[in-house]
């Protein structure tokens, strides 16, 4: 039973950098479990703690029930591979492999037997003789995690193992990845900021931001009930609207949802309108996934918003649409407890804004004019168009809104309804 335990964990780095706070996770034996989060959000961190490489300033570590704190890298039967898993560049890829089996003096012919099957098992037989230097990206990343797995490590640690190749091989290798270490059953530690990979790959994800855990939960628990606006925006492809909105208590109706000139109400029977009692008269947010709306004619049966539509774009699979619909949204990033509302930097500001500024304009005229038909802003409504008729640009839409699949958050980004976990 290896299960790693992380109790009130704290890094801080010379410079009073304090990468990691306060941190709790309970990783299960034989787990896939991913740390996931933005760059500098501590991930790596978490990592290296684990793996020995960095020590940790307060807080417990247990490994497998040992408490691992001052233990030795090499008495943690730990295995990491990096984002490029350094190879001996001299030695073939059998070398490589059998490397770590020739320092514990394993004996030779039970030591070749292992790496022929683990070679296998890689996709590598073919390859066992030839060097690092002659193989794909994608090829050397397998013998980093060939060499790392054939000690069959207790824990095996991964730091963005395949944020250098390019996006067919990630996604073919995070498959392949996934089925190999659940076979050796090793406790796995995965670290990505990429919300793809983490979805497909975990039986849970732990979201980080600034060094503090936002959420942890399955892939679908974090995806439908997210604990903060920043995770619910991080597992969003295409982007999640955040409504800014009024909550009204309104007694024999419910909670009213103000949006602008829109209105949504939760009846009192729905779990979110109690939750919601004690924000009466004061701002929310509200979090509508793109496929929570959907284009409809005809009578109204439901909830509805309506807007002009501004832009469509094409994805393939799918076209999604944005469109005007006189709610101001929220930018997840302006959104934390600790945080002020920060005034938008030239960086953060839209492509349209840079150019008025470029030429000029007032970067906040409040009026977009009519040279922005055609390029949808922030503050448009996005939603998928399924099926039925596409609606052209400029046209007004009725969107039904699912209401089931409506989120509410207090303005510092914490859910109003408690999460299940
Ligand atoms: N040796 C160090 N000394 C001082 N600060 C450090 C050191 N290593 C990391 N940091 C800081 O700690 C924070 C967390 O870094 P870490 O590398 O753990 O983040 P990360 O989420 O893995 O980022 P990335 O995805 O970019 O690798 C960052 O602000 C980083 O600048």
């Amino acid at each position: 039973m290896t299960d790693v335990v992380l109790d009130g964990v704290n890094k801080v780095y010379p410079g009073d950098q304090h990468a990691v706070r306060d941190l709790g996770l309970r990783i299960r034996d034989g787990e896939l479990f991913v740390l996931l989060g933005p760059s500098g959000c501590g991930k790596s961190t978490v990592l290296r703690m684990i793996a020995g490489l960095e020590e940790i300033t307060s807080g417990d570590l247990w490994l497998g029930g040992t408490m691992a704190n001052e233990l030795p890298p090499r008495e943690r039967n730990v295995a990491m591979v990096f984002q490029n898993g350094a190879l001996y560049p001299h030695r073939s890829v059998r070398g490589n492999m059998m490397f770590p089996l020739e320092v514990s003096k394993d004996d030779p012919a039970g030591a070749r037997g292992k790496v022929v099957e683990l070679a296998r098992a890689l996709g590598l037989d073919s390859m066992l003789d030839r060097l690092p230097g002659t193989l794909s990206g994608g090829q050397r990343q397998r013998v980093a995690m060939g060499r790392a797995l054939i000690r069959e490590p207790s824990v095996f640690l991964m730091d963005e193992p395949l944020s250098s190749l390019d996006a067919g091989l990630r996604a073919e290798l995070r498959v392949e990845i996934a089925a190999l270490v659940r076979a050796t059953g090793a406790t796995t530690v995965y670290v990505t900021h990429d919300q793809v990979e983490a979805m497909t790959m975990a039986d849970r994800i732990a979201v980080l931001r600034d060094g503090i855990l936002e959420d942890v939960g399955t892939p679908e628990q974090i995806y439908h009930d997210p604990a903060t606006v920043f995770v619910a925006a991080f597992l969003s492809s295409p982007p999640i609207n955040l409504l800014r909105a009024t909550a009204w208590a309104v007694q024999d109706q419910g909670v009213i949802l103000e949006l602008g000139p829109h209105q949504l109400r939760l009846p009192w029977d729905d779990p979110r309108a109690t939750g919601l009692i004690s924000h009466h008269g004061r701002p929310i947010i509200v979090g509508l996934r793109a496929d929570a709306l959907t284009t409809v004619t005809g009578p109204a049966h439901g909830p509805e918003l309506t807007g002009q539509v501004r832009t469509l774009e094409f994805h393939g699979h799918e076209w999604l649409a944005y469109a005007e619909a006189g709610i101001a949204l929220v930018d997840a990033h302006d959104v934390a407890p600790e945080r002020a509302a920060v005034p938008a930097a030239a960086h953060q500001l839209g492509l349209g804004d840079r150019m008025r500024a470029m030429l000029g304009r007032p970067v906040n005229d409040p009026d977009p004019g009519p040279e922005h038909t055609g390029h949808h802003r922030r503050t448009d409504l996005i939603f998928r168009i399924t099926t039925g008729d596409r609606p052209a640009r400029g046209d007004q839409v009725r969107l039904s809104v699912d209401l089931d699949r409506l989120l509410v958050f207090s303005p510092d980004g914490r859910r109003v309804d408690p999460v299940r976990r």
